[in-house]
C-alpha cells in the first residue's frame, strides 16, 4: 500500500510529443536526470544519518505499536475479571498487579519510543542541514564561476530567489519526506501484519477508501506540483522587483513614480497571494483526503468490528488492540499529504537549483596537459606584448550581430596604446576579450606569445589589471577595497608582510616594500592621496552599499588602485577617467607613465586630451580597425581620428 502511495508522489513529465517541441522535451529530459543524479548524490553523501535516522525510525515504531497489544491484552484481562464477578474478590489483587505491570511496560515503550522518535530526528534533520550546507557552497562556487553572459540571461532577484528559498526548499525535501515516508513505510508494515494476524477481513474492510483516495491523490499531486513551480516562479519575480528598485530608487525618486511602482508591486504580491492560496487549498485538500482514508478505516472498522465482537466472532480485546492499530496509523497517513507537496516542492526547487549548476561557464580552464605558464616577471624586462590574430566576435545571447570583424593588433610590451570609436563602435567588448571575460568567436589572443586560452585563467586575472568603465566597490573600507583584489594571505594586513614587487613610484628605489606602504603608493599613484583627508577615517572608512558615500570620480580611482596593487604586467583602462576632471586625470596620467615604463597600458577614452601621451591609436568604426598610428600620424591623415578630434573640438568650444 505504501508503494502505492509512493507512486503517487512521481508526477509524470508532459508527453513530449504531444505537449513540447523535440528539442524541448529533450532538454527537460536531461534536466530531469541530472536532477535525480544530483540528488542521490547528496542522499548517498550522508547515507550513514539516513541510514541510522531509519534505524531510530524502525525502534520508534517497534515500540509505540507494541502498546496496542498490550491495551489489548489489559482490557482481555479487565473482561474476565468482570466475568468472574464475585468470585474474583480473592484474586482482586493479582489482577491489579497484572494491570499496573502491563502499565509499566506501556510506560516504557512510550518513554523508550519518544527517545528512538527524537534520535531519529536529529540524525535525520541533521542530514538535510548537511546537504543544505553543501548545496549553498555548490551554487556560489559555481556562480563565481559563471560569466557576464549567465547574469544577463537570468535577473539577480531569480538567482537570489533559487540560492535561499529553493534550497530551503531541499532541506525540508530531503529531511520530511525521508521520514515520513520511512516511517509511515514502517507503521504500515508492522501494524497492518498484527492487524491481519487478527483478523484479515477487518484488514481488508479499512482499505476499502484507499484505491478511490489514490485515484484522487494522482490529479492532485499534479496539481500541487504546477501551482508550486508557479508559486516559486512569482517569488523570483518579487524579489527581482524589490531589488530592481531599491538599486534605482534614485531614479524612481527622480522621475516621481513611486506610486506606480508601489502599485505595480502590490499587483505582483496580490498575484503571489492568490498564487499561494490556491496552493494551500491544494495541500489542505491532500492533508484533508488523507485524514479521510484514517476517518473512514477507521469508521469501517467500528461499524463490521463491532458487529464481530458482539456476534462473538473477534474478541473484545483483539477490537480493542485492532482499532489501537487503526488510530495509530492516522498520523502517519496523514503526514503523507504533507509528504506529497514537500516532495513536489523540492523536486521543483532542485530543478531550479539544478538549472544554475548545470550551466558550464563559457571561459573554460585549459586542462593539464594544455596549460602553459607564462614567463616569470623580472625587473627591467619589458612584459605584457599583447597580439590580437583575426579576433572575430558575436555576443552569445546575440549571435547574428557580429560586433567586432577580422581584428588584427601588435601592441610591444611596455607599449602604451589607447583604442578611440564612435560610441558603440566595439571599443569595450575588444577590451573585454584582452581581459579573457568573453573568448573570440574567431581568431585568437595572444599575450607574450601565448594563447590566452591556454593561461590558467588566475595567471590571467593577475597578469591583467583590468578598471571597467562602471566601478564597483563593495560595502567595506576604501583600504579593503583597494587590496580586494589580493589573495587571502596578502589580503590579511596585520601580517604585515613585505611583498617582493618593485615600488610604484618612481622616486622610491626600495626592492621591497610593506604591504600597507604598498598600498598608501597604490592610493597617490591613482590620485586619491588629496581625498584622503575628506575622510573621516582615511582608509578605514567605508563607503556604503556600491561605494555610495564616495563621488563617481573618487570610485573609479579606488578601482585604478585596486588594478594597481595587482603589479599587473598589462594594465587596461575602459574609460576609467571619464568622471575625474582633466586636471586630476592629468596628474592621474602623469603617475602613470612613470610606472607603465615596463608593463602595457591599453586606454580606452573618449577624451582625447589624453592621447598625446600614447605610443600607437587605433581608431574602431563599426567593429573594424580602420586607422592606426601615432596621434600626430593620424591627424595628419585627416581621416575619422581626424573628423573626430574635430568635433569634439568643436563641442568644447561651444561649451565654454
Ligand atoms: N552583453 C551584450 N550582449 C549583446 N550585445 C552587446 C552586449 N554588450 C554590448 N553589446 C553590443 O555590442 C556593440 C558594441 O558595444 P561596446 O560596448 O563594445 O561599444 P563601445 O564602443 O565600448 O561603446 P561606448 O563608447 O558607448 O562604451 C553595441 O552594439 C552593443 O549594443
Amino acid at each position: 500500500m505504501t508503494r502505492a502511495l509512493l507512486a503517487c508522489i512521481y508526477v509524470p513529465d508532459p508527453d513530449p510529443m504531444t505537449q513540447n517541441p523535440p528539442k524541448l522535451a529533450a532538454t527537460a529530459e536531461s534536466k530531469k536526470s541530472s536532477r535525480n543524479q544530483r540528488l542521490w548524490v547528496f542522499f548517498k553523501t550522508y547515507r550513514t544519518w539516513f541510514l541510522f535516522g531509519a534505524f531510530f525510525l524502525l525502534a520508534t515504531n517497534a515500540m509505540n505499536l507494541a502498546i496496542p497489544a498490550y491495551i489489548g491484552e489489559a482490557v482481555e484481562t479487565l473482561r474476565d475479571a468482570a466475568a468472574q464477578g464475585d468470585s474474583l474478590a480473592a484474586g482482586f489483587d493479582a489482577v491489579r498487579d497484572q494491570l499496573v505491570n502491563i502499565g509499566l511496560i506501556i510506560v516504557a515503550l512510550a518513554i523508550g519510543g519518544g527517545i528512538a522518535r527524537t534520535l531519529s530526528r536529529i540524525l535525520i534533520f541533521n542530514a538535510g542541514r548537511h546537504i543544505e550546507f553543501d548545496l549553498r557552497n555548490e551554487i556560489y562556487d559555481k556562480l563565481a564561476s559563471l560569466g557576464s553572459n549567465f547574469f544577463g540571461g537570468m535577473s539577480t532577484g531569480d538567482i537570489t530567489s533559487r540560492s535561499a528559498n529553493d534550497v530551503s526548499f531541499v532541506r525540508v525535501f530531503f529531511a520530511i519526506s525521508f521520514l515520513h515516508i520511512i516511517n509511515t513505510s514502517i507503521a504500515y508494515t508492522i501494524a497492518m501484519s498484527r492487524m491481519i494476524e487478527i483478523n484479515w477481513k477487518l484488514t481488508l474492510v479499512c482499505l476499502i477508501p484507499y484505491p478511490l483516495i489514490l485515484w484522487v491523490l494522482r490529479y492532485l499531486v499534479h496539481a500541487v506540483f504546477q501551482q508550486t513551480q508557479a508559486v516559486q516562479a512569482q517569488m523570483s519575480e518579487l524579489s527581482t522587483k524589490v531589488q530592481e528598485n531599491l538599486g534605482g530608487v534614485s531614479v524612481i525618486k527622480c522621475y516621481a513614480i513611486q506610486d506606480r511602482e508601489i502599485d505595480d508591486y502590490a499587483v505582483m504580491n496580490e498575484s503571489f497571494f492568490e498564487k499561494n492560496m490556491r496552493l494551500a487549498v491544494l495541500r489542505g485538500g491532500m492533508q484533508t483526503l488523507m485524514m479521510l482514508v484514517a476517518g473512514v478505516g477507521t469508521l469501517a472498522v467500528l461499524i463490521v468490528g463491532t458487529t464481530m465482537v458482539v456476534d462473538g466472532s473477534m474478541p473484545l480485546g483483539d477490537f480493542v488492540e485492532f482499532n489501537s492499530y487503526v488510530v495509530a496509523l492516522a498520523f502517519p497517513t496523514a503526514a503523507m499529504g504533507w509528504v506529497f507537496s514537500v516532495w513536489n516542492r523540492g523536486l521543483a526547487a532542485f530543478e531550479r537549483i539544478t538549472e544554475i549548476l548545470d550551466t558550464t561557464p563559457r571561459i573554460q580552464e585549459p586542462s593539464e596537459d594544455e596549460r602553459r605558464e607564462l614567463p616569470a616577471l623580472v625587473d627591467n624586462v619589458d612584459r605584457g606584448e599583447v597580439s590580437l590574430r583575426n579576433v572575430s566576435f558575436a555576443y552569445p545571447d546575440d549571435p547574428e550581430t557580429q560586433v567586432l570583424h577580422d581584428i588584427n593588433m601588435e601592441i610591444p610590451a611596455g607599449s602604451s596604446v589607447a583604442i578611440v570609436g564612435r560610441t558603440g563602435s566595439g571599443k569595450s567588448t575588444l577590451i573585454k576579450l584582452i581581459a579573457r571575460l568573453y573568448d573570440p568567436t574567431r581568431g585568437e589572443i595572444l599575450i607574450d606569445g601565448e594563447p590566452l586560452t591556454k593561461l590558467a585563467l588566475r595567471d590571467t586575472r593577475s597578469e591583467i589589471g583590468f578598471v571597467p568603465q562602471e566601478p564597483f566597490l563593495f560595502s567595506m573600507t576604501i583600504g579593503q577595497n583597494v587590496r580586494f583584489g589580493l589573495d587571502s594571505l596578502e589580503y590579511d594586513d596585520t601580517l604585515n608582510r613585505p611583498t617582493p614587487t618593485r615600488p610604484l613610484l618612481k622616486d622610491d628605489t626600495r626592492a621591497a616594500i610593506s604591504q600597507p606602504e604598498r598600498i598608501a603608493q597604490a592610493v597617490e599613484v591613482a590620485g586619491l592621496s588629496p581625498d584622503m583627508s575628506g575622510f573621516a577615517d582615511g582608509l578605514d572608512t567605508l563607503v556604503g552599499e556600491r561605494g555610495v558615500t564616495l563621488s563617481g570620480g573618487q570610485k573609479q580611482r579606488v578601482t585604478i588602485a585596486r588594478a594597481l596593487l595587482m603589479d599587473p604586467r598589462i594594465l587596461i583602462l575602459d574609460d576609467a577617467l571619464s568622471s575625474v576632471d582633466t586636471k586630476t586625470e592629468g596628474v592621474i596620467l602623469d603617475h602613470l607613465d612613470s610606472i607603465m615604463k615596463n608593463r602595457t597600458s591599453i586606454i580606452l577614452t573618449h577624451r582625447f586630451n589624453a592621447l598625446s601621451r600614447v605610443d600607437k591609436i587605433f581608431v574602431l568604426d563599426e567593429g573594424r580597425i580602420v586607422e592606426a598610428g601615432s596621434q600626430p600620424e593620424l591627424l595628419a591623415a585627416r581621416g575619422v581620428f581626424y573628423e573626430m578630434c574635430e568635433r569634439q573640438r568643436l563641442e568644447e568650444s561651444l561649451k565654454s
